[in-house]
C-alpha cells in the first residue's frame, strides 16, 4: 500500500520531518535490534537489561523525566537460577500538563529466541536492509513500535512542536516470556505513576495481511504448560539399557500426541463447553475485512491451511482457541546420531484462550487430561504438569475515542479507512491495563501479517516503519482533541 500522496496540511511539517529523519531512525533501529534480548534464554538475561539502559539513555536524549528502571524482584521458579532478576520496566513521562490528555503507550524490548542456523539469510541482531525491507529479530515484534514511539518524540522535538498529550512509556522486557512481575506493578502504579492516565495504546500486533491498515480491539489469552517427565537417575545408553527399562521419551512423546489433532481440534475434555456462542452479529462482522487463503499460505511460504474459507480461517485464528505443541526439553535434537535414552524431559506446549475459557479452570482440564492419559501408559515413570505461565483473552469496543483518534491518523497517513481485526496471539497485559487504569486499550499496530515475527528473516518494510512513525504522531494529535 502507497502512503497517502495528500496528508492533511496539519501534518505537512511533521511527516517532512519525519521523512527527514528516516536515517536516524534506522539507526536508532539497528542499536536496539544489536542487543540480543531474548527474555527466555536466562544466559542472555544481561543483554535484556542492558537494552533498558540503551531505551534508558535515548529516553534522556529526548528530554524525558520522572525515568525510572524499576526493579521486579527476582524471576519466580522454574528457572535454572534462582536469583535470576527480572528485567526492568522502564518508565518515563513527557509532560505534565493538566490541560491535556495522558496518554501511556505499551511496548516490550526483549525478543524470541533466534539463531542464524534456524534459517535466517542474515544475522539475526544485525538489522540488514534488502531493498525497502529492515530484517532482523524484534524489527516488527516490538523494537520497531518501540523506538516508533521514541521517533515520534523526536520529530516533535527537533520541529520544536510540542507533543499535544501527555506521554508516559511503560516499556517491559519480559512479554515474551509471561509479562512477569509487571501485574503488581501496574497494579501498585495505578494511583501514583499511572495517575491521571487517560488512554493506554499497545503497537506491539500486526496487519492482517500486507496490504491494509487494521486496528485490532481483540487477543486470545495464553496458558503455557511444562509436562516433565522423568525415569533413570541419569541418561542412558540405548544399547545397555534399552528394552529393559521404561524411556521417558515414548511416555512424553505419546503423552504430547493425545493433546490435538492433525486438523487442529484440541481432544482435552471440557474446553469446547466454555467457547462463548458465535452470534450472527459477530459472524457478520467477518464479512467486510479484506483477507483470504492466499494471504494465509504467503505468510506462511506453504499450502498446509487448515481451512479455505475467509471466515474459518478469522474465526479459527480470535475466536476459537487453538493448541501448539512447542518443543521437548532434555531431548537429543542435534544432527547425528547419538544412542542416548533421555533420563528427564520436558515437552512444552500452549492454548490460545478465548472467551469464555478460565484459565484456572483449563488447568485443571489440562491436568486432568495428562493424569488420565499417563495411567493408561502404565509406565513406571512419573508425569506431572505445570502452567509455566498465563495471560487472559481481551475483547473491547472498537468504536471508543481512541480508535476514533487512530481511524483518522490511519487516513490521514494511508488514505484509507482500517479495518477492525481481532489477533490470534497474546498481550498478557493488556486486560490489567484496562482493569487497573480503568481505561481503554487501543492496539495500533505498524507491521505486515507477514512480518515473520517469532520466526526466522523477522522483517519490517521501511514503509511501515516510518509511516507507523507518522500514524503514532498523528493518532496522538487526533486524540488530544477528542
Ligand atoms: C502479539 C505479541 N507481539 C506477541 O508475540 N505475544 C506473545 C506473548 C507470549 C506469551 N507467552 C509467550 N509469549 C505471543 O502471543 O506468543
Ligand atoms: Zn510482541
Ligand atoms: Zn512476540
Amino acid at each position: 500500500m502507497a502512503p497517502n500522496p495528500n496528508p492533511p496540511q496539519e501534518f505537512a511539517a511533521l511527516f517532512a520531518k519525519i521523512d527527514e529523519l528516516k536515517p536516524k531512525f534506522i539507526e536508532r533501529l539497528q542499536e536496539a535490534v544489536a542487543i540480543p534480548s531474548v527474555s527466555g534464554d536466562e544466559s542472555l538475561r544481561p543483554e535484556v537489561v542492558r537494552t533498558a539502559h540503551f531505551l534508558k539513555e535515548e529516553l534522556e536524549k529526548l528530554g524525558a523525566k520522572d525515568i525510572e528502571l524499576r526493579e521486579l524482584g527476582t524471576q519466580p521458579p522454574p528457572v535454572a537460577n534462582k536469583d535470576l532478576q527480572l528485567p526492568p520496566i522502564v518508565l518515563s513521562r513527557f509532560g505534565n500538563d493538566p490541560n491535556k490528555k495522558t496518554v501511556l503507550v505499551y511496548g516490550h524490548y526483549d525478543v524470541q529466541p533466534a539463531l542464524k542456523e534456524d534459517g535466517w539469510s542474515t544475522d539475526p541482531f544485525t538489522l540488514t536492509q534488502v531493498g525497502d525491507v529492515l530484517y532482523g529479530r524484534g524489527s516488527s515484534d516490538d523494537k520497531g513500535p518501540v523506538i516508533g514511539w521514541l521517533n515520534a518524540i523526536q520529530a516533535h522535538n527537533e520541529l520544536g512542536l510540542e507533543l499535544p498529550v501527555n506521554l508516559v512509556t511503560c516499556f517491559e522486557g519480559m512479554e515474551e516470556s509471561g509479562s512477569l512481575g509487571l501485574d503488581q506493578l501496574i497494579a501498585q502504579e495505578a494511583q501514583a505513576y499511572f495517575k491521571g492516565v487517560d488512554a493506554v495504546t499497545i503497537s506491539d500486533n500486526y496487519w492482517l495481511g500486507t496490504t491494509k491498515p487494521v486496528l485490532t480491539y481483540g487477543l486470545r489469552g495464553v496458558n503455557y504448560y511444562e509436562i516433565s517427565v522423568k525415569g533413570p537417575a541419569a541418561d542412558l545408553h540405548s544399547g545397555l539399557f534399552g528394552g529393559i527399562v521404561a524411556e521417558p521419551m515414548t511416555d512424553l512423546v505419546k503423552l504430547l500426541a493425545t493433546l490435538v489433532e492433525t486438523n487442529g481440534k484440541i481432544n482435552i475434555k471440557g474446553i469446547e463447553e466454555q467457547i462463548a456462542p458465535l452470534t450472527a452479529a459477530e459472524d457478520a462482522l467477518y464479512d467486510d475485512i479484506e483477507f483470504d487463503v492466499e494471504v494465509l499460505n504467503q505468510a506462511t511460504g506453504s499450502q498446509t491451511a487448515l481451512y479455505k474459507t475467509k471466515k474459518e480461517i478469522l474465526q479459527h485464528r480470535w475466536r476459537y482457541p487453538s493448541l501448539s505443541v512447542h518443543g521437548i526439553e532434555g531431548a537429543f535434537y542435534e544432527a547425528g546420531a547419538k544412542t542416548v535414552i533421555p533420563a528427564h524431559v520436558k515437552g512444552k506446549f500452549s492454548i490460545r484462550t478465548v472467551p469464555n475459557i478460565s484459565s484456572e479452570k483449563l488447568t485443571l482440564l489440562v491436568k486432568q487430561h495428562i493424569d488420565s492419559e499417563f495411567a493408561k501408559l502404565g509406565s513406571p515413570n512419573t508425569a506431572t504438569v505445570e502452567l509455566i505461565h498465563d495471560g487472559d483473552y481481551w475483547v473491547s469496543d472498537p468504536h471508543n475515542s481512541q480508535f476514533t483518534a487512530a481511524s483518522l491518523a490511519t487516513e490521514a497517513v494511508w488514505g484509507i479507512k482500517p479495518d477492525l481485526t481481532r489477533e490470534g496471539g497474546s498481550i498478557p497485559i493488556t486486560l490489567t491495563f484496562e482493569k487497573e487504569l480503568k481505561t481503554d486499550v487501543l492496539l495500533l499496530p505498524l507491521g505486515r501479517g507477514d512480518d515473520g515475527a517469532h520466526s526466522t528473516n523477522e522483517k519490517i518494510d521501511v514503509s511501515n516503519y516510518i509511516e507507523g512513525v507518522k500514524t503514532l504522531s498523528a493518532y496522538l494529535h487526533y486524540y488530544s482533541k477528542a
